[in-house]
């Protein structure tokens, strides 16, 4: 390819979330944010506890932490004076959760507000005072769905009051944080330990892990709930038509439910539009009509997804279940799950023995499942490294791609992927993650949400800000948190491109980190991004590693996936189950008998009690399938309760006529199955 192409996950993206479902298909219309005006309540009346009193002289490092996530919920967020705010990820408007009233004094620190909105940044650049933090936000004002005003006094400085835009997510575009110790705690007057973000932290505690805020978590992770339709009801109807006496019976079968599929959208770069329809449910079955009419199909449903999106079963409590599809590339669909077969009219009942069938099914239940979708980036390559090191620079240079880059750390908040064209032929994706901090795994930093969008490449490449105090330091405390987030991924070929050789100190450091790294069998590159000088050297090498993996995958007989319904087929599968597997368990305490069996289920579920006939069935293929020899071997007593699959009945001795054996209880007493 002559021209590289570039896609970015553009922070705008998040400030203007798309509204369309994946599965519709009309345009866009852009819905008009509803202007609430959340005032923010201060807490005017007494003093609010210290926030900071005093700041311990900490050794310096070349790292500078940012504070663990939990100040999403600042302090003054889980005050009892305030009213709390529920976030819901339904909720389009994430700023109220923001624009709550901050006021606190201190003696040692102030803390200015002035608005959150757009994305996540630190600027580290304004690094003024070690014991102030500023946090101030300029007004992006794409969505000004909520005004506030955040209002704060000090006993040292005066408040100031700012109007809020507030949009999705925080801008720390303009938010200046003081450097603070190794574990951000400090101590106050009286020499008691506090946590500076609030919350109740308990010494010796763990740092309380949590997620990114909800609006970049559905960036790249989302759970959503899916349903198959239901089959329609068959019917009971009879011909009736002039000279045609007896006509027989005429009951169609009901329509069979809609599928649920799940595509990739080669037009979609990120889940956020399962922030706002979460739950997909294919249209039911039409119920059979009279004349033998069949019953309209449910209507399909398509979820789409983006690129380079993995489905997972949710599992309650844990961490996504099994991995059910991988999809990669634009186009790929998979049907997940089949909807449900439409019931059986009393036309399909005929028979020999039976030319008046007054029986018909209940249509087959549609399966539903909730899942968790994640989006993984598709690069042959990840840039990874310490934040600020030149990651965006390099990624600017090697191909078209035009990433935010600017001299603090975590200008780039979400990745941004490039591609290198070498040659018409051959081209390379390569991904630019945000910066990693010392601490990452612990939830330190924004890097670490990312990292699992590097498990999909072939290589890294490690860029080490030649600049800093001490490099060799900077590349073992990354190293480390790779290894903390998966030890695959640290086993990952990978090169270290030395950075900023165009600056004295950097160029100084060089000959000693090169051969601290060569004595430990790391042979790295050095390179002066913004120069474009030694970048080609890195692009190459990277590339002749994905290569050489591309082939040791060729070599194990790596494939993808193919089949691509293998979940509906294990659906179909389980829907073919035989009748006559079943097991038996019996609760002494209560005398019950519980038969338990997927054909059996399927069978109890799809009887339509309504009509006579469906009873005796019922007893017919219990019989047949052997449940009453069963029972009876285990030692059934006459009045025990039995239940097969949802339907509660009794047991009665009947000799002669066994086929009789398991009657429903009185009306009242009967558990009917739950077919809605
Ligand atoms: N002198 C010099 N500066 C560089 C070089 N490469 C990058 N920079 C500067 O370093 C700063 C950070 O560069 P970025 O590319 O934004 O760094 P990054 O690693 O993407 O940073 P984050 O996205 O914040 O993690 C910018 O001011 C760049 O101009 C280089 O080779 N030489
Ligand atoms: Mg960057």
């Amino acid at each position: 390819m002559a021209s590289s192409i570039s896609m970015r996950f553009t922070p705008q993206a998040l400030a203007r979330p798309n509204r369309t479902t994946p599965n519709s298909t009309k345009p866009h219309k852009p819905k008009s944010q509803p202007k609430t005006k959340t005032k923010l309540r201060t807490a005017s009346h007494g003093h609010p506890p210290p926030y900071l009193s005093a700041v311990p002289g900490g050794d310096a490092t070349t790292f500078t932490r940012l504070p663990p996530r939990d100040d999403f919920s600042l302090s003054s967020f889980d005050s009892p004076l305030q009213s709390p705010t529920e976030v819901k990820l339904s909720e389009s408007n994430t700023a109220t959760r923001r624009n709550h009233g901050i006021e606190r004094e201190n003696d040692g620190l102030s803390v200015e507000e002035e608005a959150f909105d757009g994305y996540l940044g630190f600027d580290y650049g304004k690094f003024d005072s070690p014991n102030e933090v500023k946090l101030s936000g300029s007004s992006r004002a794409t969505q000004k769905t909520s005004r506030s005003k955040i209002k704060r006094e000090n006993d040292r400085l005066s408040g100031e009051e700012d109007v809020l835009d507030g949009d999705l997510g925080f801008d720390y575009g303009k938010f200046e944080v003081f450097e603070v110790n190794s574990d951000s705690e400090y101590e106050d007057e009286g020499g008691e330990v506090e946590n500076v973000f609030g919350g109740d932290r308990v010494e010796g505690e763990e740092v309380k892990e949590k997620g990114v805020p909800a609006v970049m978590r559905c960036f790249d992770r989302a759970k959503i709930f899916v349903k198959a339709g239901d089959g329609g009801n068959g019917v009971v109807a009879f011909r009736r038509e002039k000279y045609v006496p007896l006509g027989g019976p005429s009951g169609g079968d009901g329509g069979r439910g809609g599928n649920v599929y799940v595509e990739v959208d080669g037009s979609m770069n990120s889940l956020l539009p399962f922030r706002q329809n979460i739950h997909f449910r294919a249209g039911r079955g039409q119920h059979g009509q009279g004349k033998k009419q069949v019953g309209a199909k449910g209507e399909d449903v398509v979820v789409k997804v983006a690129p380079g999106t993995v489905v997972r079963e949710s599992v309650e409590g844990g961490n996504g279940g099994e991995v059910l599809l991988e999809l990669l590339y634009p186009g790929q669909k998979a049907l997940l799950l089949p909807g449900g077969r439409g019931g059986r009219g009393n036309a399909s009942f005929k028979s020999g023995t039976n030319k008046v069938p007054k029986i018909a099914e209940n249509g087959e239940g549609g399966p539903e499942m909730w899942l968790e979708l994640e989006l993984k980036l598709v690069a042959d390559v990840g840039i990874i490294g310490a934040p600020n090191a030149g990651k965006s620079t390099l990624l600017s240079v090697i191909c078209a791609a035009q990433p935010a880059i600017a001299n603090y750390p975590f200008t780039t908040l979400l990745p941004n992927l490039g591609v290198v064209s070498f040659d018409y032929d051959t081209t390379m994706v390569v991904a630019d993650l945000p910066g990693l901090l010392e601490g990452a795994h612990r939830g330190f930093g924004l890097g670490h949400e990312f990292l699992r969008h590097t498990e999909r490449c072939s290589a890294l490449v490690h860029v080490v800000d030649g600049s800093s105090q001490q490099p060799e330091y900077e590349f073992d405390a990354v190293r480390l948190e790779l290894e903390l987030f998966s030890p695959e991924l640290a086993e990952k070929p990978y090169l270290v491109a030395y950075n900023k050789m165009d600056l004295p100190e950097a160029s100084e450091r060089w000959i000693s980190f090169k051969e601290r790294l060569q004595a430990r069998g790391i042979e790295p590159f050095c390179m002066s991004a913004v120069k474009r000088e030694g970048t080609h050297e890195v692009i190459c090498a990277a590339y002749e590693l994905v290569q050489k993996r591309d082939e040791d995958n060729k070599e194990k007989g790596w494939t993808d996936p193919v089949n691509l319904n293998h979940v509906a087929d294990m659906v179909q599968k389980q829907r073919t189950a035989p009748i006559s597997e079943f097991k038996i368990s019996h609760d002494s305490s209560t005398n019950s008998w519980h038969v338990v069996g997927s054909g059996l289920q399927r069978f109890v579920q799809m009887t339509n009690w309504r009509y006579i006939d469906s009873e005796r069935r019922f007893q017919h293929v219990l019989e047949a399938c052997g449940v009453y020899k069963s029972l009876i071997k285990l030692g059934v007593k006459e009045g025990d309760t039995v239940v097969v699959g949802d339907m509660e009945m009794v047991w009665h001795d009947s000799a002669g006529n066994s086929s009789t054996n398991l009657r429903k209880r009185s009306p009242d007493s009967i558990k009917w199955p739950q077919w809605t």
